[in-house]
């Protein structure tokens, strides 16, 4: 579980998220939505612990460890990991080595693994080398498949993405986060939604994910600061009908 409570963060001497409380349970989804520049992005790199994001008040606990303040490398071997909006390019790194390098000793069929997101005639090319932006989205979950870990952050996975591999990268999240299992006579949904243990926050603009990963709640990002706790679809609807600072205001109660 992520416990995030009364969360401020300072980047270039400026708050940029302003007192954030979010619990994401084993087996959640959460769908992040907020106009550009609203610290959607900054609040993912401070859950993984970039340290330019400096949290100047209150605290993050996951699976009941404190890591406010501890390193990326930390946060990474507690299982959490990243899917970038921009990832750096990486010379002399083959993105074979880099999707091994994030399994750490854990035996992976890396060739099996990259023929999931149609990767296998990239593993030879420096990590995000000249990648076009649907490639780049395929490498950051090639990367977290071999990872694995048990929450996972997604920084706009649809953008950049074309019409026919929005499915594949949908189906991908959705099995990375065990959304993909259909209940069946034996089992049912609440059965299924109680063994899920896997946790994800995805950042969307689009909402389009949702048509592939069932997301259990969204929340709004406006400012810094976080509002609107529920379902993702009505807080998409109402965003398209009355726009972020109306949808917003229900929520915080301003005039
Ligand atoms: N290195 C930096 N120095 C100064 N300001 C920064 C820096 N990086 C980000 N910011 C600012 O922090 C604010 C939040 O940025 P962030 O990337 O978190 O927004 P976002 O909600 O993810 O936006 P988008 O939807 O456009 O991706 C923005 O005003 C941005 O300009």
């Amino acid at each position: 579980m992520l416990i995030i409570e009364d969360l401020q963060v300072e980047l270039a001497g400026k708050i940029i998220l302003k007192h954030i409380d979010l619990e994401i349970k084993a087996g959640e989804t959460h769908t992040l939505f907020g106009p550009n520049g609203s610290g959607k992005t900054s609040l993912l790199m401070t859950i993984m612990g970039y340290p330019q994001y400096k949290v100047v008040g209150g605290k993050i606990v996951f699976k009941g460890v404190d890591i406010t303040h501890s390193p990326i490398n930390e946060r990474a071997r507690l299982g959490i990991g990243m899917s970038y909006q921009r990832p750096p390019t990486i010379h002399g790194l083959k993105t074979r080595q880099m999707v091994e390098i994030c399994a750490s000793n854990r035996e992976i069929d890396v060739e099996n693994l990259a023929r999931r997101v149609n990767f296998q005639n990239f593993l030879e090319r420096d990590v995000n080398a000249g990648f076009s932006g649907g490639e780049i989205k395929r490498s950051e979950l090639l990367q977290l498949m071999a990872q694995n870990p048990d929450f996972m952050l997604f920084d706009e996975p649809e953008s950049g993405v074309d019409m026919e591999n929005i499915a594949l990268v949908g189906n991908t999240i959705a099995r990375l986060l065990q959304k993909d299992c259909e209940s069946t006579p034996e089992k049912s949904r609440m059965q299924m939604k109680r063994e899920r243990t896997k946790m994800g926050l995805i950042i969307t603009h689009t909402g389009y994910i949702l048509d592939y990963v069932p997301a259990d709640k969204g929340q709004v990002l406006y400012n810094g600061v976080l509002s609107c706790s529920t379902n993702p679809r009505e807080i998409l609807k109402c965003i398209e009908e009355v726009g972020y600072e109306e949808c917003v205001r229900c929520t915080t109660g301003r005039p």
